[in-house]
């Protein structure tokens, strides 16, 4: 299957367990790989017969400025949620990071793969 890649997408979005995380948006990396069929937009070289990256960024912006989760893993959830809401996504593995948050780790991040529901 054919895939798209959106790589270091930096966001911010209101998520932490503890309280002094909940006081400000914090800045956080998604990595996202979308299996889709790109043999139309290869042939028509047309943006309308493929997902435009551009669109997907915008929708996981959109969910990450909207809300205000305890965990990493409930983000990337919301977020494949939209996707396939929204775009004709087979499958996606996204890889959401939240660096700079332990004092001995450069980042931490969890990866969620999901399938059209
Ligand atoms: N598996 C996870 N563990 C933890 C998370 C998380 O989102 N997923 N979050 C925290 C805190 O919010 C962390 O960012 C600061 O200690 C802890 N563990």
């Amino acid at each position: 299957m054919d895939k798209i890649y959106i790589e270091g997408l930096r966001l911010e979005s209101l998520i932490g367990v503890y309280d002094w995380e909940r006081t400000a948006p914090r800045p956080l990396l998604v990595d996202l790989c979308m299996h889709c069929d790109l043999s139309r937009a290869a042939q028509t070289d047309n943006v309308t017969d493929t997902i435009d990256y551009a669109l997907v960024a915008e929708s996981l912006e959109r969910v990450a400025e909207k809300s205000s989760f305890e965990l990493l893993e409930a983000l990337a959830s919301a977020m494949l949620d939209a996707l396939f809401a929204e775009f004709d996504v087979q499958e996606a593995t996204l890889k959401l990071s939240k660096p700079d948050i332990l004092a001995n780790a450069q980042n931490v991040a969890v990866q969620l793969t999901r399938g059209r529901p």
